[in-house]
């Protein structure tokens, strides 16, 4: 299991995943702003993990108050959770764990429940949220590891592993499980420009798990497709709409179109807190904007003639009719979507 964080009396500790592979090191966060700051600079990255630090953040801005009444309180709190949300737009995972300890936060300060209790109440959900990740990994990969072949290769795009989440991870949590049955599977890793996440962190790993791992630029999918060597494709999720459109790293999309060309199965995997059910289509989801220097520069050197334009959107939408399955830990979706979310959701 990777430690991607870990609450210790100190602070929240963070794996520090903008120095691997090269660097195992670790960022420690002592107040909310720390937090925040930790999630704006993808030091942690990946939306399951991103939400837990959210609720995490949370947590630590009630434990660390030095308020004494609850109206203060309130105050502080309202602050804490607009500060956090404005670290990144695009996972939903991040408003889902920051919504969950402000509503017990809400619930306990409503019943005038004495401040010392709440800061323990509110550490205490998060902690189990991290577990709760773990546990729906597992179970979302026990599912999405039927769908897998027996043996074959599997292209993933960006990194939905252990770092994205609290150490078992979506898309790659399916294959680790596949692998956990007996599944031979090897794994091609696309770079995933501009951010390198599949080669940096999908890369690094898979190789800790001893799972055979191949890196491609993004650019050879087709021709690696149109040559038979990729026999499924699987990614995770930044928010998925309601009706099934997938909003993840950029150039998830292009993979996805391509697979269909080639009749190459394409899932999506996710936990259930990904679902975005008050979003009803993916052209409504905010997409991430980043600096134009993660494109210009890379490895601190400039690739691009001074003053060019740049494009950096972080995410794109993948509309449903591309997708064959979302796998989460209720079970696995399959087309019409929209029906299927709908009566999952209701179960
Ligand atoms: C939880 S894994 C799914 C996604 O979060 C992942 O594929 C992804 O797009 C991560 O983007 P990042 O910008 O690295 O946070």
């Amino acid at each position: 299991m990777i430690p991607t964080l870990e609450w210790l009396p100190e602070g929240i500790n963070f794996l520090d995943q903008t120095k691997l592979p090269l660097e195992e090191t670790y960022v420690l966060a002592t107040d909310y702003k720390q937090v925040a700051t930790v999630i704006r600079d993808m030091i942690t990255r990946g939306a399951m993990v991103i939400g837990v630090s959210g609720a995490m953040g949370v947590a630590i801005g009630i434990d660390r108050s030095t308020a004494t009444d609850i109206p203060t309180l309130n105050a502080e709190v309202a602050e804490i959770c607009d500060h956090l949300a404005a670290t990144r737009p695009t996972a939903v995972n991040l408003f889902w764990g920051i919504g969950r300890v402000r509503d017990l936060y809400n619930t306990l300060a409503a019943a005038n429940t004495p401040i010392p209790e709440i800061k323990k109440a509110v550490v205490a959900l998060s902690l189990e949220m991290y577990d709760e990740d773990i546990a729906n990994c597992r179970t979302l990969g026990a599912f999405g590891a039927d769908l897998l072949p027996q043996e074959g290769t599997i292209l993933t795009h960006c990194n939905a592993g252990a770092l994205a989440a609290c150490g078992y991870g979506s898309a790659l949590g399916v294959i680790r499980a596949a692998v956990e049955k007996g599944h031979k599977i090897s794994v091609l890793a696309d770079e995933t420009r501009p951010y390198l996440q599949g080669a940096r962190l999908t890369a690094w790993e898979l190789m800790k798990d001893n799972i055979p791992t191949t890196v491609l630029c993004d650019n050879m999918a087709a021709s690696l497709m149109s040559k038979g060597r990729i026999q499924a494709c699987i990614v995770g999720a930044d928010r998925i709409a309601a009706n099934g459109d997938t909003a993840n790293k950029i150039g998830t999309y292009g993979v996805a179109i391509l697979a269909k060309e080639f009749g190459i199965p394409f899932y999506v995997a996710a936990p259930w807190a990904t679902l975005d059910l008050a979003t009803a289509t993916g052209d409504l989801i905010p997409i991430e904007q980043r600096d134009a220097r993660e494109v210009t520069h890379s490895n601190g050197r400039q690739m691009t003639p001074t003053g060019v334009g740049i494009e950096n959107p972080a995410f794109d939408v993948t509309p449903f009719k591309y997708i064959t399955a979302i796998i989460t830990e209720r079970g696995v979706l399959k087309a019409p979507f929209e029906e299927s979310i709908r009566a999952m959701a209701a179960q």
